[in-house]
């Protein structure tokens, strides 16, 4: 049997044990399902109350809250039905043992629902990668962009291209249909380069923006300088727990301490680094010292406690005048901040210049922004659309936009491969 023409079934709520539960069942049986376990069909779309008795056994399982969405017009463009059940585990352990027992019905693998969604024209690949973020989001702002996505904000960006696209290449058809006529306009060919030019341009302004994975990711905030400065303890402070060994001992930090956090909805990753001198270091520091320059590399932002202007070449270092309570500190230039976590002084001040400098790197909240798989996509159609741009003849020009379209329906999935979607989909959890 195609996987597809199957009936599936899983706990769409949270992890038993919980107040309710939620079994969605989706499928050409899922009404038939449904109908088993309670003698006959509500109403579609009306939630109804009633008693769930076990098919075979004709033991009751439980009292539930029953909807059936008759499809296409359902979350799965299929006859779903949802059971709102106590969320007991031997509760939702016995409605899923009765399913299962039933033919033509089985376990959903992680993201299937939402796959057929997919399938069914429920929803664009683009929306279904929004989804996927939400599920995944942990902070305000990866939920506020996520809902973004999933809302189809940038679908909705792709159809006005598409159909821009579409319109130049009916007028290159057009070109092409009259060509051997002697009578071909100069102006049509203007109005397509200009026509492709703009739309080029827009893919540009998209692409300028910060990539999406950045919010998931986080700003990556990296703390360097000599041994013994006070990155680990300015670590500790910022994240607000003991995450890394603090000592008087020079050269106390060797690996590199991850700690991702959360700052006024802004997702961090602060990365505290062996700190790093050339002289007196033994073989283990020596590898240390290497993992925290090559961080230095891979930094959104360094946090420089070392002396002054002596930090690693980068396009965005911080420096900040560390231990400013410590009897050997030394005060650097007006414009650089005293900061101790000890006494408090600047740390204020070091976090708001943090959240600022955070926000010209993350997608802006507002904006739609596009992730690496999309960018690619892209890139591709800003490229085949600069090459119009080169040409007069209006065959190449009409195979350009026909490349554009399809570098475009790649990123709504009218043209995706099914290793991209097993990708995308086996993320999402068994029951999404
Ligand atoms: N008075 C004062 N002492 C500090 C401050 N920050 C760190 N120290 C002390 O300075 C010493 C070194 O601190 P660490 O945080 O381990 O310094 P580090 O830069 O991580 O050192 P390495 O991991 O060895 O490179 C410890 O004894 C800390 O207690 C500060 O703001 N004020
Ligand atoms: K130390
Ligand atoms: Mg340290």
């Amino acid at each position: 049997m195609d996987s597809a023409a199957e009936t599936i079934f899983a706990l769409s709520s949270g992890q038993p044990p919980a107040a309710i539960g939620i079994i969605r069942i989706s499928g050409d049986r899922a009404f038939d399902g449904l109908a088993r376990l309670i003698g006959s069909l509500p109403e579609p779309r009306k939630p109804s109350l009633r008693r769930l008795t076990d098919p075979v056994t004709d033991e009751p399982l439980d009292q539930a809250l029953v909807i059936a969405f008759p499809g296409p017009n359902s979350a799965s463009g299929e006859d779903l039905a949802e059971i709102h059940c106590h969320g007991g585990r031997a509760v939702v352990r016995a409605i899923e043992s009765a399913l299962d027992d039933m033919d033509g019905l089985r376990r959903a693998e992680p993201g299937e629902f939402t796959r057929r969604a997919f399938t069914n024209g429920r929803m664009d690949l683009a929306e279904a990668e929004g989804l996927s973020d939400l599920l995944f989001a942990e902070t305000e702002m990866q939920r506020r962009a996520a809902v973004k996505m999933a809302g189809g904000a940038l679908s909705r960006q792709i159809e006005g291209w598409q159909s821009e696209v579409l319109r130049l290449s009916a007028m290159v058809e057009a070109e092409l249909d009259f060509s051997d006529e002697d009578d071909v306009t100069e102006g049509h060919s203007d109005t397509i380069q200009l026509g492709a030019a703009n739309v080029a341009a827009e893919l540009a302004t998209l692409l300028c923006r910060p990539r999406a994975e950045k919010l998931r990711e986080g700003v990556r905030i990296v703390l360097g300088g000599p041994p013994n400065s006070g990155k680990s303890t300015l670590l500790n402070a910022l994240v607000e727990r003991e995450a890394a060994i603090v000592s008087e001992i020079a050269g106390t930090t060797r690996d590199v301490i991850e700690v991702p956090i959360a700052i006024g909805g802004i997702p961090f990753l602060f990365i505290d680094t062996a700190g790093v001198r050339d002289q007196g270091v033994e073989e283990i520091e020596r590898i240390g010292i290497n993992r925290a320059r090559q961080q230095f590399d891979l930094a959104d932002i360094i946090l420089w406690l070392g002396p002054e202007g002596d930090g690693p070449a980068h396009r965005n270092v911080i420096e900040i005048g560390a231990r400013s309570d410590h009897p050997d500190y030394q005060p650097k230039s007006d414009s650089i901040i005293s900061v101790s976590p000890v006494t408090g002084e600047g740390m204020t001040t070091l976090v708001d210049m943090l959240v600022r400098e955070a926000k010209d790197i993350l997608p802006a909240g507002d904006e739609v922004s596009v992730n690496n798989r999309q960018a690619g996509h892209l890139m591709g159609a800003q490229s085949y659309l600069e090459n119009i741009a080169d040409h007069s003849d209006f065959l190449i020009i009409a195979e350009q936009l026909r490349l554009v379209r399809s570098a475009l329906d790649a990123i709504t999935g009218r043209a995706s491969t099914e290793d991209m979607l097993d990708a995308l989909f086996g993320k999402f959890c068994i029951g999404k």
